[in-house]
């Protein structure tokens, strides 16, 4: 079993050496927030969808759930279809948010819009050089970006949940 949770470095490699690495943000209270539509691929079974974050990115290397940044203009699900079709090769089916969440990384200060997505069609394509895992908990997959570690604590909550009440069932 794999801790969900390690400790990630202090500085990430990506950022220590600035490759990829977004502009830094001005600290305090002038930071803006850099909104992120993130989905959460929910197979039959239960398990879900983790990935690696490409090589040149803050955090490369790290597990994810696929996403990014919203752009000008666009709804929450409508950047998840574009970025999931870029990331993947998958066009998903409808997607609504499930929670909202900040995270304040020294690239930047995020709030990730969380979506549960259960259907989509095409086939899975890594066009950024990722790896691509379905995962049960407890998770086999390690380090995960520190700002999805909350949605995972209440994703495991709810297959505990779950499975708790299946095994009430006569
Ligand atoms: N996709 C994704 N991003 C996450 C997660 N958790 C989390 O903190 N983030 C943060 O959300 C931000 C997403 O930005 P990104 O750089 O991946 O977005 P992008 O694909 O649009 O990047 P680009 O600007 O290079 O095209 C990063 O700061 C990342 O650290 C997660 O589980 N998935």
């Amino acid at each position: 079993m794999v801790s969900a949770h390690p400790e990630p470095p202090s500085q990430p490699q990506a950022e220590a050496t600035g490759a990829g690495a977004a502009p830094s943000q001005p600290q305090g209270s002038q930071r803006t927030h850099t909104e992120v539509a993130v989905g959460i691929l929910l197979r039959g079974d239960g398990a879900l969808l983790l990935a690696t974050r490409p090589p040149g990115k803050p955090y490369a290397g790290y597990w994810e759930f696929p996403g990014g940044k919203i752009e000008a203009g666009e709804t929450v699900e409508q950047a998840l279809r574009r970025e999931l079709h870029e990331e993947l090769g998958i066009t998903i089916g409808p997607a609504s948010v499930w929670r909202v969440t900040e995270h304040d990384y020294p690239h930047a200060l995020v709030r990730l819009h969380w979506c549960k997505v259960r259907s989509w069609s095409g086939d899975f394509d890594m066009r950024e050089g990722q790896t691509m895992a379905w995962q049960h908990f407890p998770l086999q997959v390690s380090p995960v970006l520190p700002g999805a570690y909350p949605v995972l604590d209440w994703l495991e909550q709810e297959w505990r949940q779950g499975r708790a009440q299946s095994s009430q069932k006569p």
